[in-house]
């Protein structure tokens, strides 16, 4: 990770004086890296995870994993895969994972979801805890689940953090109900582990809705690629049921593609100013939901190309309005917000309830601050309405959410005199984020 100089409290989004040009190599995805995270730490044998995301939540999840007993090893190499594993690699080393040892979720959902599982495994006591909004994310699901699977878990009665995974040294595991239209990382959680538990699992989703879906092949895809026997709804089964057989993890090769959620910035300033931004790597088949991007701002009024130097997305400066369902691609939301309060017409986001539970009311937020700028949205059941208006400058609060701060500073490509408060918030995910942000505005890569 470069240094990134202190950022101020208030950061000046900088507007774009013309048609943006840039080639935007965009870090590892935070998905793929804290799974590829888990899967190696819970195999039979060492593997690598290159081109991992650096970021707060990798650290965490690595962080957390160390505490437990895993040997976690940064090196820069090169690989027999070729160009696309050379660069920085983790040497993920497994071992036994032992208590007494306090994991740190910050608000991270892949690690408070994925690792009270594993914790189950430990021969002690796991202690999660976290950012105050941590205490508030939904977990109450996971912590009944994993105690219908045979695990002790002392959550003073909350159903949420702080609390202590009495780890057994196994987990018995079994069918068990869940209703995960809170989060996919619900499911995802349940599966990634269940390799190592005594009778692997049956997780059966019973709620109304499941967001995420993608996120959940995600899961199943990399487990599979692990040696994980996984049976998915997909290949035949029953709708909402995925059952994972016991069975050695195997230690792996694995490169993580670039983070095309975290592409979506760069992708939506091509799409408002009028320019071209091509982003490296972007792979020609994946279970990301940034992949959605391609057909969203497509329809927003871009269009793109897959060539051999990555994906290529052009704008023409005017962007439509939209109406579509973001349930299975929640986290792209406040960027697809963003650039609809700079459309020619009204949006309609739908699906996306869920948001209320994120790295803050994304939601609520989104209205405040969108309004706040003069503009016109208002909050549905699940979703929003954002009627496109003339915007001013002042300030755009972000609520310690990466994914609110580059929604600001797409906002503030078109709009003159918008300061995004704690642009820091973005190392969540993407930690260089304001130097990407004005190397693209310099032209970078051209
Ligand atoms: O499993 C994952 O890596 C994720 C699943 C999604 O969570 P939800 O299903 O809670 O939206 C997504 O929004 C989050 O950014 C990452
Ligand atoms: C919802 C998100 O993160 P988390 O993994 O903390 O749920 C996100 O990155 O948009």
């Amino acid at each position: 990770m470069t240094q990134t100089p202190a950022l101020p409290a208030l950061w000046p989004a900088p507007l774009a004086d013309g048609a943006v040009r840039a080639t935007v190599t965009v870090p590892g995805s935070k998905s793929v890296t804290n799974r590829a995270l888990v899967l190696a730490a819970l195999a039979s044998e060492p593997g690598w995870v290159r081109r991992p995301l650096r970021s707060r939540d990798s650290q965490l999840m690595s962080d957390a994993l160390r505490a437990l007993g895993v040997g976690i090893e940064e090196t820069v190499s090169s690989s027999s895969a070729g160009d696309a594993g050379s660069g920085e690699a983790w040497r993920v080393i497994p071992a036994a994972l032992h208590g007494p040892a306090t994991v740190d979720v910050g608000n991270a959902g892949t690690v408070m979801r994925f690792l009270p599982p594993v914790a189950t495994l430990a021969d002690g006591d796991i202690r999660f805890d976290g950012d105050p909004r941590s205490y508030e994310r939904p977990l109450g699901q996971v912590i009944e689940a994993l105690r219908a699977l045979g695990a002790r878990i002392d959550d003073g009665g909350r159903g949420a953090l702080p609390m202590t995974v009495h780890g057994g040294g196994a987990l018995e595991g079994g069918t068990v109900e869940i209703d995960a239209s809170n989060s996919s990382q619900f499911v995802s959680a349940l599966l990634l582990s269940a390799p190592r538990f005594n009778q692997g699992v049956e997780v059966r989703h019973v709620g109304s809705t499941l967001p995420s879906l993608p996120h959940i092949r995600m899961t199943v895809e990399m487990l599979r690629a692990a040696g994980a026997q996984v049976d998915t709804p997909e290949a035949g089964g029953e709708k909402n049921v995925w059952r994972v057989a016991p069975g050695a993890l195997l230690g792996r090769d694995m490169v993580v593609e670039p983070d095309l959620s975290n592409a979506q910035p760069f992708l939506a300033a091509a799409l408002i100013t009028g320019g071209t931004v091509t982003i490296p790597d972007w792979p020609r088949r994946t279970t990301q939901p940034g992949d959605a991007l391609r057909s969203i701002f497509t329809e927003m009024g871009g269009s793109c190309e897959l060539t051999d130097a990555g994906l290529v997305f052009t704008g023409t400066g005017t962007v439509h309005g939209i109406d579509v369902d973001l349930g299975d691609v929640g986290e792209l939301t406040p960027g697809i917000a963003a650039v609809a309060a700079l459309a020619d017409s009204p949006s309609t986001l739908r699906g996306v309830a869920h948001l209320r539970l994120h790295e803050t009311d994304r939601l609520a937020a989104l209205t405040k601050e969108i309004n706040e700028l003069g503009g016109d949205v208002t909050e549905t059941a699940d979703g929003l309405h954002i009627r496109p208006r003339r915007l001013h400058g002042g300030i755009f609060h972000t609520y310690d959410d990466h994914r609110m701060a580059t929604a600001g500073a797409v906002i503030g490509l078109a709009v003159e005199g918008v300061q995004i408060e704690n642009v820091a918030t973005t190392a969540k995910t993407l930690p260089d984020f304001p130097t990407m942000w004005t190397d693209m505005l310099s032209g970078a890569g051209e």
